[in-house]
């Protein structure tokens, strides 16, 4: 998905993010200008001083004049390069909190369809690129164009002849110069897409470092991380390339420059056309013409680079965030479950993902406040979808979803999630400590009201397994945890936000014994007062539940108890015998 937009952004596109430090970059353009000016008037002022020396005049005033200019041309330098770095720097956080903050907010399905490693890689290293944007891209393409033509100006007045010849020669060599830096953007671009899959290699192979080490799958890993960085390193050998062209073509330039204004000027002075100082003062601005000419070729492959990675960031930020195009919500949640509404209600709901062929067709119950819905089924029966869709990660495709007799599309999102617990059956638990994971939910929660939801789930043991406490880590992922702990760990998350409604899907993996009863507790306790949706993969989940509903190729096929079903279901009878999980 990364390569499916070509569309490619031009300057134009850098203005949004220049515009909240046109401030700054105004006072920089000042300084610029200032600068420009101070290192102008030393040629002319040379002149002067040499003329006056060959008639042998008096010159300690200009001499005078001559050192303070070139101090102060020094000083604004200096300054307007720490301003304009501090944009840059202030550039790189606006864009990465921007980038930051819209990539949490994507629609779960753009998650789906993307690596982490190379949304990752966005965040981190095109967004540097962004820096030299503004440090060597920008600001030396407009103070050297102040300087071409100041000094362009200059050389006009002092000689138009030999500027003439000047211009023919800079021209051409520039002109060739230039259809080179073009292709530096492309380059670029594909450049930091191989580092965006190198990034994606690497999260795959750390994240799954378990199983590849098992596998003994280690080197061939590491060969696509490598293989990756090896294109990374090819298309920086391109644009190496071309700027290997681009800098020598530039020096020759102005070598050639130089020594054609030497030849002819020397041959006009001779012929007294111009005097010495006029012909010195002229080779002086050859050089402020020709410095910030190079100058400006570097700055223009760095902007072409910088461009090729803002198009990468703007694909992202172009993507809508999650309910931006929603249709407006038309109520707010209420607080009180009401009598004789269903808490949930699946109506003739169809669904499919997208891309995908339909998951879900016609499915309709009903699951009453206050009691335990069980959805059973074959792998792959849409279980885990019909609660995501109750999360409305994503939108129906047909019939709706209500949430105490309202359409879940008429709920704000946050009104809709904050009355609703959802625990997930992989990996619920986040890298960090056992404090940070309970606060997600609930930042403001006690200590002592953390204490009392880990004993609810029988966690207790682990805020005094060390003197950390509540501090402990607990891994990335969870890792060290075990797979029971983990899951009783995201029930007690949502035991602490005390929703009406607990979305619940239940790990599938064996727990022995004592495991196995203390997530039974944690179930039991989090039920008090809700209303339980729960995908079960045991058998004692569907027991005790008030409602089992049996879905198979995304359909209801039966909705009954577990005594009923047991005798009306085959289908059901052969899951309770054959899959579910006897605990
Ligand atoms: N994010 C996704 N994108 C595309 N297809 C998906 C996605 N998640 C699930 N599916 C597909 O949708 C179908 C239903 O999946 P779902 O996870 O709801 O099944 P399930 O009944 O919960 O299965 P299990 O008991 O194995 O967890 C499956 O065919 C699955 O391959």
């Amino acid at each position: 998905m990364s390569t499916s937009d070509p569309r490619p952004v031009g300057l134009a596109a850098l203005l949004p993010y220049l515009r909240e430090h046109r401030g700054t970059l105004a006072v920089v353009g000042v300084l610029s200008l200032a600068g420009a000016g101070a290192s102008l008037a030393q040629p002319l002022l040379t002149r002067s001083v040499l003329d006056r020396v060959s008639a042998a005049g008096e010159v300690s005033a200009l001499v005078a004049v001559l050192v303070v200019l070139v101090v102060l041309g020094a000083a604004i330098g200096g300054l307007r390069d720490y301003l304009l770095q501090r944009t840059a720097e202030g550039l790189v956080l606006g864009t990465r909190r921007r980038l930051a903050g819209h990539l949490l907010r994507l629609p779960i399905a753009e998650y789906d369809a993307r690596r982490t490693g190379d949304l990752l890689s966005r965040v981190g290293s095109d967004t540097t690129l962004l820096r030299a944007v503004v440090t060597s891209g920008l600001f030396e393409t407009v103070t050297g164009a102040v300087m071409v033509l100041g000094a362009g100006t200059a050389m006009v007045l002092l000689d138009p002849l030999l500027f003439g010849v000047t211009l023919l020669g800079v021209g051409l060599g520039l002109g060739f110069a230039a259809t080179f830096a073009r292709r530096v953007r492309a380059l670029a671009r594909a450049a930091q897409e191989r580092i965006g899959e190198m990034t994606s290699a690497v999260e795959r192979a750390i994240s799954a470092a378990r199983t590849i080490r098992a596998s003994r799958a280690e080197t061939r890993e590491a060969d696509a991380v490598t293989g990756s960085a090896r294109e990374a390193y090819a298309a920086g050998l391109r644009v190496a390339r071309v700027q290997a062209v681009v800098g020598p073509v530039g020096s020759v330039t102005v070598q050639g420059a130089f020594l054609l204004v030497l030849g002819i000027g020397g041959a006009r002075v001779a012929a007294g056309a111009i005097t010495v100082g006029d012909l010195v003062a002229f080779v002086m601005y050859l050089f402020f013409l020709a410095l910030p000419l190079a100058q400006v070729l570097r700055a223009y492959t760095q902007l072409q680079t910088g461009l090729g990675a803002l198009q990468r960031i703007e694909e992202i930020l172009t993507v809508p965030a999650e309910g931006a195009t929603d249709r407006p919500a038309a109520t707010s949640a209420t607080a009180a479950p009401r009598r004789g509404v269903p808490m949930i209600e699946f109506d003739r709901v169809g669904f499919g993902y997208p891309g995908g062929s339909a998951v879900l067709h016609e499915v309709s119950f009903a699951v009453p406040a206050g009691t335990r819905t069980a959805l059973v089924g074959p792998s792959g029966a849409g279980k885990s979808t019909l609660l995501a869709l109750v999360e409305r990660f994503y939108e129906v495709t047909a019939g709706t979803v209500r949430l105490d007799g309202t359409d879940v599309r008429d709920l704000p999102r946050d009104a809709l999630r904050s009355r609703l617990g959802y625990v997930e059956q992989e990996a619920p638990v986040l890298a960090g400590t056992l404090r940070e994971n309970l606060l997600i939910t609930t930042p403001d929660a006690t200590d002592e009201r953390l204490h009392g939801v880990l004993d609810q789930v029988n966690l207790g043991h682990l805020a005094h397994r060390t003197p950390q406490g509540l501090d402990v880590q607990v891994g990335e992922g969870g890792v060290l945890l075990s797979g029971g702990e983990r899951q009783r760990l995201a029930i007690a998350r949502a035991l602490l936000a005390g929703p009406p409604v607990l979305l619940l899907d239940e790990p599938t993996s064996n727990l022995d014994a004592r495991n196995e009863a203390a997530l039974r507790r944690a179930i039991d306790a989090v039920a008090v007062r809700r209303t339980l949706l729960i995908v079960a993969h045991r058998l004692a989940t569907v027991v005790d539940a008030d409602q089992i509903v049996v879905l198979d190729g995304g359909r209801v096929v039966a909705v009954g108890t577990h005594a009923e079903l047991t005798e009306t279901d085959p289908l059901y009878r052969e899951l309770a015998t054959h899959q579910l999980l006897v605990g």
